[in-house]
């Protein structure tokens, strides 16, 4: 399953973020490298979903760069939604979809790692009994793995994983780790959590 992706690099130079007066990061110095898991832990608040969406392109820094290679190329950021997939818990599901339609919509859109198949990822969540299940219907673990799935099977070089096991129980949490290891190989990986069963799968960990 693992693909052939591009490498990527992020340098974070100097990055400071604020809301209003509040400065929630400040001076941010680190460069992130393909094949490495990072996690990222900190007290509620400190500013982990905040740094998460900056990786991802989605926030800008109030000061200092993050700058992007693809290969060996600079990426714009403005390019870099094409090579990221990203969970969290503000992510929202499309209630009206089952299982089987929102994996079908959201992999029509990002291509799944090499050798899956849509019906091949509901096998690997363990949702077969529920593809046809309305997501309303579904448990919030069963939403939970859907969301990670949605991530984790992604062709993509970069992963977000913002509180990934946050309502899964243990042996889902399990579930996870393995599935985590099969998918992040040579990708550039990033856990947001406080949990240590997921900083347990991180290569090297940073406090914000
Ligand atoms: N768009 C925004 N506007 C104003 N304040 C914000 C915004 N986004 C985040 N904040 C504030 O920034 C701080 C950091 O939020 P963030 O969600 O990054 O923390 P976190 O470390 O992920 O927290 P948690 O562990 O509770 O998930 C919080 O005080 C939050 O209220």
């Amino acid at each position: 399953m693992a693909a052939d992706l591009p490498s990527l690099k992020i340098d974070v130079k100097e990055v400071s973020k604020r809301f209003g007066r509040t400065w929630i990061i400040r001076q941010l110095s680190a460069e992130y490298t393909s094949g490495t898991i990072y996690g990222i832990r900190g007290r509620n608040g400190s500013g982990k979903s905040t740094l998460i969406r900056m990786l991802a392109g989605q926030l800008s820094p109030s000061r200092g760069s993050l700058r992007y290679t693809l290969g060996d190329h600079e990426l714009p950021v403005e390019d870099l939604y094409a090579y990221v997939s990203w969970t969290g818990p503000y992510f929202e599901l499309v209630e009206e979809l089952t299982v089987r339609e929102f994996l079908s919509f959201h992999f029509a859109m990002k291509p799944l790692l090499p050798g899956l198949t849509v019906d091949g990822v509901v096998e690997r969540i363990g949702l077969q009994h529920a593809a046809r299940y309305s997501l309303t219907d579904c448990s919030s673990g069963m939403r939970q793995r859907v969301l990670l799935a949605s991530a984790l099977y992604a062709a993509t070089p970069l992963l977000l994983l913002d509180e990934p096991t946050v309502t899964l129980d243990a042996s889902s949490a399990e579930w996870f780790l393995e599935e985590l290891h099969a998918c992040a190989t040579g990708r550039l990986t990033f856990i947001a959590s406080n949990d240590e069963r997921d900083l347990s799968a991180c290569d090297t960990i940073s406090s914000l």
